[in-house]
């Protein structure tokens, strides 16, 4: 599976300690992530990641392009509800695309769990089948 890991500045050390947490089941799939995120998973945790632009330079937008070819399977995104970003109308569409085409995707710790607990069970399988990727 394809995951992309994103998280806002005051929530990176939320992701690392999650993604520690996880460790074991998502070293078995391809991580992708915004570019500062992506860089704090490669350095906390050592593993490979395929990193976009900065959030704010269109990262979320190269995600939510992956989406939208079906080239993307689950999408955990620690979102800062507390403070604004400037590029707010790209985090809004990445999360429309998302329910667009039925992505899987946890916006706060307590569904990430949810959602790679279901991964790790099989729940998601149904995104192997019928593949169209580009
Ligand atoms: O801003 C982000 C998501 O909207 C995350 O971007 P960075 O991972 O580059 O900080």
């Amino acid at each position: 599976m394809k995951i992309a890991l994103i998280a806002h500045d005051r929530k990176k050390d939320d992701l690392i300690q999650f993604v520690t947490a996880y460790q074991p089941i998502l070293a078995k799939h391809t991580l992708y992530a915004t570019g500062t995120t992506g860089q704090r998973v490669i350095d906390g945790t050592g593993l490979p990641v395929i990193r976009f632009q900065s959030g704010p330079l269109g990262g979320d937008q190269q995600i939510g392009a992956m989406i939208a070819k079906n080239e993307m399977d689950m999408v955990i995104f620690f979102r800062d509800p507390l403070t604004a970003q400037p590029h707010e109308p790209d985090v809004t569409a990445l999360i429309r695309l998302c329910d667009v085409y039925g992505i899987p995707l946890a916006t706060n710790m307590g569904t990430a769990e949810v959602l790679l607990k279901g991964l790790q069970e099989g729940f998601i399988d149904w995104r192997l089948l019928g593949e169209r990727r580009g």
